[in-house]
């Protein structure tokens, strides 16, 4: 089935948001945007345009001020619990083992964590390459590392949808390439719906099934890309030529916005 005659698994319609309506400008508007399930979606764009709102709607933190927000035809009118959210910094709770950081959001929703809740989280630190450090503390990893245990925390709640806001965005750009095929890596295994979103043109191609291009505030959809190189992806799909084309055509985007007005 083509992805075009796919149902939308999430659905933007003319989504609008005004965090100030006594000022009355809005911070995104007109958004219309469907996402397809196990699809990965990136999202760049300048800063303020809105990349963090768009996603704060998904998670139904934040109730859009026109349009609607759907996930599988329903409308997303409170937080839901079926999302994993991964931040810039993993805030992990320094006085709990990697193991019980991950297992924390299962012991607080369920009120118990079950041996196949342990199993399954011993898993998941092995594909994140930290089988080793399951019974360490958190200060005793590194900031990779740290986001790894983060990631496999927002996994472990076995989430529909997975929403990531700039997650790699404080570490080092080896550390960052590494854990993005990590990334790939445990999305191909548990295929989940996700919504990335970061500031690299170059990580969102190297990652993403489509690339949604925001303008300035008010964020709107200027493009939607679909990034047609192959999978499984590696470092040297970066030195394609189509790789080079569609980071051009999103560069162009957001540093010559006039030339598509
Ligand atoms: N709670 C809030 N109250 C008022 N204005 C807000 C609030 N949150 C965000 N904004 C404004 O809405 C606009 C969009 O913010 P948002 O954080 O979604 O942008 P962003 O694209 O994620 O930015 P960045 O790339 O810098 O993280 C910005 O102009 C911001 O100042």
């Amino acid at each position: 089935m083509s992805k075009a005659s796919e149902r939308a698994f999430v659905r933007m319609e003319q989504v609008g948001h005004c965090y100030d309506p006594a000022a009355g400008n809005m911070a995104v508007q007109q958004i219309d945007l469907e996402i397809h399930r196990h699809e990965f979606v990136a999202v760049v764009g300048p800063s303020g345009c809105g990349k963090s709102t768009l996603l704060r709607m998904v998670a139904g933190l934040l109730i859009p001020s026109a349009g609607k927000v759907s996930v599988f035809d329903r409308q997303v009118t409170e937080p839901r619990d079926d999302v994993g959210i991964v931040f810039q910094k993993p805030t992990l709770l320094p006085w709990l083992t990697v193991r019980d950081n991950v297992l924390f959001p299962l012991k607080h929703k369920y009120g118990l964590v079950t041996a196949a809740d342990k199993n399954r989280a011993e898993e998941l630190l092995a594909m994140a390459g930290l089988s080793q450090f399951s019974v360490r503390m958190p200060d005793e990893l590194s900031g990779g590392m740290q986001q790894r245990v983060g990631i496999v925390r927002a996994l472990l709640l076995n989430p529909d949808i997975l929403l990531m806001d700039e997650p790699f965005s404080a570490l080092d750009a080896m550390t960052r390439e590494q854990i993005g095929f990590d990334l790939l890596n445990i999305w191909t295994e548990h295929p989940k719906t996700v919504l990335f979103i970061t500031h690299s043109i170059s990580e969102a191609v190297l990652l993403a099934d489509r690339v949604l291009v925001m303008s300035q505030r008010p964020g709107t959809v200027l493009d939607l890309i679909d990034i047609d190189i192959p999978r499984p992806r590696s470092a040297t799909t970066i030195n394609t030529p189509r790789f080079a084309e569609l980071t051009a055509r999103i560069r162009k985007h957001i540093y010559e916005p006039e030339a598509h007005a």
